[in-house]
């Protein structure tokens, strides 16, 4: 019989989106997969809410599905966080990079939809610069979307989101993968 779960993986640049859908996803009986992560919380950020903020040590203390390295910081979602939530929800969804949903379409491949956000490289710097992010960081990224072709669609993507408001976004999602 097919599985009835859903993981909606949500993935694009620095600056296009995903975590302003995942909250509206929330907001709508959707909850995320929390991953862990070594980067520094934003202003804002959640411990638990946003991300598990982790030190490199606690990064190797329990298991993961996968980790990856991303500008300089190192990501990670773990076992834990899929077997509760999935045995919890019928849909789930997470933000992960292009390494992160290669795996879980390999791991998942019944459950995982892959939610590319489509951007061009003015917007990303224009949305970080909005979102108060330093000009450092935002060189930073930029340098490594080009160098990772992050805003390229990921392969085996499902669904493209490019225009719209967030909450236009939100709709055009659950339309597509909630009925
Ligand atoms: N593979 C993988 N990617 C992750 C994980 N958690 C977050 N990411 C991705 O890591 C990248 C950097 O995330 P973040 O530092 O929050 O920056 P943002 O994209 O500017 O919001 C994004 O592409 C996230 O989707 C994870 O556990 N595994
Ligand atoms: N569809 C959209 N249209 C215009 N601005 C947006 C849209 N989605 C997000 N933003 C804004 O762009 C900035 C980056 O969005 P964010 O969700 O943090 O991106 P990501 O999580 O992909 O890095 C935020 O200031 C956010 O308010």
């Amino acid at each position: 019989m097919p599985s009835q779960k859903r993981i909606l993986v949500l993935v694009g640049a620095s600056g296009s989106g995903k975590s302003t859908v995942s909250d509206l996803l929330i907001e709508k009986g959707i909850p995320k997969l929390v991953t862990s992560t070594t980067r520094k919380p934003r202003p804002g950020e959640v411990n638990g809410i946003h991300y598990h903020f982790r030190t490199i040590e606690q990064m190797t203390e329990e298991p993961f599905i996968e980790q990856t390295t991303y500008a300089s910081n190192i990501y990670g979602l773990s076992v834990k966080e899929v077997e509760d939530k999935l045995g919890k929800y019928d849909m789930v969804h997470v933000t992960l990079d292009k390494n992160g949903a290669k795996v879980m379409k390999e791991q998942f491949p019944e459950e995982t939809k892959i939610i590319f956000f489509k951007i061009t490289e003015q917007e990303m710097a224009e949305r970080m610069k909005k979102r108060g992010d330093s000009i450092e960081a935002i060189e930073h990224r930029i340098h490594f979307s080009r160098s990772t072709e992050e805003l390229e669609p990921v392969e085996n993507t499902d669904f493209v989101v490019s225009h719209g408001t967030p909450e236009e976004i939100l709709h055009q999602i659950l339309n597509e993968f909630a009925s």
